[in-house]
């Protein structure tokens, strides 16, 4: 982990210190007039003294010579040390993550100031770019397109930071679920993907430091470091927020339980700024709203009696109205579950808009049937008791911000969603005339899977419905695991609590000015009151 750093500002005002007792220390030898009192004493009783004219010591001119030295010196030490620490202009260096989803590939880049970078908050989103076409793993019958779809967004890297900071500036490729399942159904063609993408950025003048595909549990820690990095809640005692991800083949769910681990595999230990964390945390894969949906159309269709003749397939959580013919292959398309034979190749996808019957559907993707822990989630994974604050951000945003329900009680949530769900189709297209159509048609879907993953698999309750916020940036940065994997790969935080400096720079400067000052102002009136000391011993002697 990375090393910490003893503060300059704190050396410096050392030395001052021991500077100062110097300066007293050589005063101190002139103090009293001792070669005087001796020569008094050799004269004994000798009367013919002569008219002894004894010289001010502080009058020779190595004395006032040394006093200007000393002034000098401390007000060079002063002016050096001022400008030493005089805030250069803000130098930032720079990052790129690229987050290969399973939808879509999105460029982040990242600036913080050259010095800070040890500071929580300090790192921000520059830019984002939002790479044209579908994600990385849709490349696996022409891995070479994965590659060059990224060249726009790399090129626009390369305009937004500055070309003397392009040699040093880290670029990390992550991908998500979405390569996890083409690993499963063919671990070849996801390593030319990757090997693809990484000769892309290769040729780019910045530092490649890798593409690799992410773990589900590196995923839930690093978005949850994201947020509570840029929430500033890692230096401070106070709590964590819990991170809910959601994507189109996975999701997340990551937060710090009150109740001890019950299984080895959902935890995660960190030690951030001088702070222990465990972890808990959990990724579904194949439970991305996406692959969701697919499951739940598979249900449908793998539950129609005659399979022999053309399937209508009547979803309650399409709107009234929606038909649409579609390919079998489109929903089977996936590792995620097993083919279903039928006679024809394409079904029609007729909406009903009935949201109990949608939510119905969505539960019969959730297995409760067994726990071997003392609480699950579903599909038998253990689950303590969610507690505290949660960001929910990605899809789990974009879903609920379309459907402005970010902000209303669990039952105004639900009411909401049945009035939306039953809405007819041709309204919606309607109301929505800039929307995509694929997008258009899947909220009331969506929606409803968030509602029954939070309600029914994660086991939030009316009652702390409103502890989970609905967040896409944070600052300018987007919630998701990019910084956070960032953040960790180029050590930017410490395990232990860097030293902050004792004071700010400008209580500093002003400090070590009035004290240089104080010091010279002594001095001088050390001077004048041994000057006139001396000149009253003089008066007695004469
Ligand atoms: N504006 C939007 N409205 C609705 N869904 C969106 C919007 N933008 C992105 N999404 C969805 O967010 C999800 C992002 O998932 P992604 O990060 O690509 O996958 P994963 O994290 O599972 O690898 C996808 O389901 C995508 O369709
Ligand atoms: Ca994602």
């Amino acid at each position: 982990m990375p090393k910490t750093e003893a503060s300059a500002p704190g050396r410096i005002c050392m030395q001052l210190t021991r500077a100062h007792g110097t300066a007293s220390g050589s005063k101190g030898s002139h103090y009293k007039g001792i070669p005087l009192s001796l020569a008094l004493s050799d004269t004994g009783g000798n009367t013919h003294m002569p008219d002894v004219k004894v010289k001010n010591p502080w009058h020779r001119p190595v004395v006032i010579v040394l006093v200007a030295f000393i002034a000098v010196g401390i007000i060079t030490m002063v002016s050096i040390s001022v400008v030493q620490h005089k805030p250069l202009p803000q130098k930032y260096k720079y990052g790129i993550v690229l987050d290969a989803g399973s939808s879509h590939t999105s460029v982040f880049i990242y600036q913080w100031p050259a010095e800070k970078e040890n500071n929580t908050g300090m790192v921000q989103q520059l830019h984002t770019c939002n790479v044209k076409g579908k994600g990385i793993s849709s490349y696996s019958a022409n891995p070479n397109g994965a590659g060059t779809s990224l060249q726009e967004c790399m090129d626009e890297a390369k305009q937004k930071i500055p070309a003397h900071r392009h040699s040093e500036t880290p670029v990390y490729l992550g991908a998500t679920a979405g390569m996890r399942l083409l690993k499963m159904e063919d671990d070849p063609a996801s390593e030319k993907v990757l090997v693809s993408v990484e000769r892309s950025l290769k040729t780019y003048p910045f530092s490649y430091q890798g593409a690799r595909i992410l773990s589900g549990q590196e995923e839930g820690a690093f978005g949850w470091i994201t947020v509570n990095y840029l929430n500033e809640n890692l230096r401070k005692p106070t709590g964590t927020l819990g991170a809910l991800d959601l994507g189109g083949a996975s999701t997340q769910i990551t937060f710090v339980p009150q109740q001890e681990i019950e299984s080895y595999d959902n935890s995660i230990d960190f030690r951030l700024y001088g702070n222990d964390y465990q972890l808990y945390t959990h990724s579904f894969l194949c439970y991305g709203k996406d692959q969701v949906l697919k499951l739940s159309m598979g249900e449908k269709l793998r539950s129609t009696p005659d399979k022999t003749h053309h399937i209508e397939l009547k979803d309650p959580c399409f709107h009234p109205g929606y038909n649409l013919s579609k390919t079998v292959q489109s929903v089977f398309d996936t590792p995620c579950m097993q083919t279903v034979n039928m006679q024809n190749e394409t079904f029609t996808h007729v909406g009903t808009g009935n949201w109990v019957q949608c939510q119905e559907s969505i539960r019969k993707v959730f297995n409760t049937s067994h726990c071997p822990y003392s609480s699950c989630s579903f599909n038998g994974v253990f689950l303590p008791s969610v507690d505290g604050n949660f960001g929910a951000f990605s899809a789990f945003y974009f879903v609920m911000d379309f459907l402005n329900l970010t902000n209303d009680s669990f039952d105004k949530t639900k009411q909401k969603l049945m009035t939306y769900c039953s809405t007819p189709w041709k309204k919606i297209v309607e109301n929505h005339p800039r929307i995509k159509e694929k997008y258009l048609s899947e909220y009331c879907f969506a929606g409803t899977y968030i509602l029954t993953l939070l309600e029914d698999g994660y086991k939030f309750t009316p009652e702390n419905w409103n502890d989970i916020k609905f967040i896409k940036k944070i600052g300018d940065s987007d919630a998701g695991w990019t910084l956070g994997y960032m953040l960790n790969l180029t050590n930017m935080i410490p395990a232990e609590d860097p030293d902050t400096p004792l004071m700010p720079h400008g209580g500093y400067v002003t400090f070590m000015l009035l004290f240089s000052l104080l010091i010279v102002v002594l001095l001088l009136m050390a001077y004048m009151y041994f000057r006139r000391s001396t000149r009253s011993g003089q008066k007695d002697i004469v």
